[in-house]
């Protein structure tokens, strides 16, 4: 993958996602970050050893791919600060914003621009990212590949057909990383009232939640049965599954995803209105 990558925007994505690409082995020294603070770069540089410019503009001159990895809410500022650059260098526009559609962005940055959608997590930091990604109608097979292979440099990627799809996406690895750490306290505390030492019960927790993880990818067999196999009839497990359904946690799970695309949905028509 010899391309020139811009991220504008140098924050928790987008440095998971550096991280994660130089560990797959692609050069640093085609990699540029970008954010408006040489505070903020000059760690960077130093740890990964990538270009860093605190012009966005001069940033984006040669580039064949740029990630924009700014908040959505500064997202239209940053692309009209840049449309002229962008118009003239054409490159692969790879956005990772939550709830911004591809035709607003589109249209801050001039209109006509090859647009690829990702919505990644932070989980790229280890190379073990999801990614969902849309592409507009300008973008051309080979630029679907560069993106593929870009988002697959740290973990997996998915394609979905329709943009609003993205949102799903969102509730259910985007955002869902958070939904594992909010498990891993709660199971920690638990442990601990349960006369644990700290430290003992949250690696006990994350190595548990690694090996399910890693039994659920290699087995062929599904969650359900993957459970089902933990309890012993009249046993442990069952008695804490049976409290789990009984305090509606598959529920209260459905309604948190809704929530959370819906909130991406809502983000979308509130940043194109502005
Ligand atoms: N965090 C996550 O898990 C995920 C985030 N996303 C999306 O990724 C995007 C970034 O989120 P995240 O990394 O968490 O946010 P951060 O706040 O960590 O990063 C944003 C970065 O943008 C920089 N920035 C601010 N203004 C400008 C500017 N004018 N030009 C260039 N850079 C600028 C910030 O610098 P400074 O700190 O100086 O303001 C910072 O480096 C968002 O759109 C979010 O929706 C998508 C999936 C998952
Ligand atoms: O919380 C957010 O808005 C971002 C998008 C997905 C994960 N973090």
């Amino acid at each position: 993958m010899a391309s020139k990558i811009t991220f504008i925007g140098a924050g928790n994505m987008a440095s998971a996602i550096i991280g994660g690409l130089i560990d797959s082995g692609v050069s640093p020294s085609d990699i540029t970050a970008t954010a408006p603070n040489e505070s903020e770069l000059a760690p960077l540089a130093a740890r990964l050893e990538i270009n860093t410019n605190t012009d966005n503009n001069a940033a984006v001159e040669d580039a064949d791919v740029v990630v924009l990895a700014v908040k959505p809410q500064i997202m239209r500022s940053v692309c009209e600060a840049m449309r002229d650059n962008v118009q003239q260098q054409s490159p692969l526009i790879i956005s990772i914003a939550a709830g911004l559609d591809a035709a607003t962005i589109d249209q801050w940055l001039g209109g006509n621009n090859a647009l690829v959608r990702c919505m990644p997590n932070t989980p790229a930091l280890v190379g073990i990212g999801a990614s969902g990604l849309y592409a507009n109608s300008t973008v051309s097979e080979e630029q679907r590949t560069l993106a593929t292979q870009l988002m697959e440099a740290v973990g997996i990627v998915e394609w979905v057909a329709e943009e609003s799809l993205l949102d799903a996406v969102t509730a259910v690895s985007g955002s869902a990383p958070a939904y594992f750490f909010l498990m891993f306290e709660a199971m920690e505390e638990a442990a601990v009232k349960l006369g644990l030492p700290a430290a003992t019960a949250r690696r006990l927790a994350i190595q548990t939640a690694l090996g399910a993880a890693t039994m659920a990818q290699r087995s062929d067999k599904d969650p359900a049965t993957l459970k089902q196999n933990v309890m012993s009839p009249g046993g442990t497990t069952e008695r804490a599954i049976q409290h789990m359904e009984d305090a509606q946690l598959r529920a209260t799970i459905g309604d948190a995803m809704q929530a959370c695309a819906q909130r991406a949905e809502a983000m979308s028509k509130e940043l194109s209105a502005n």
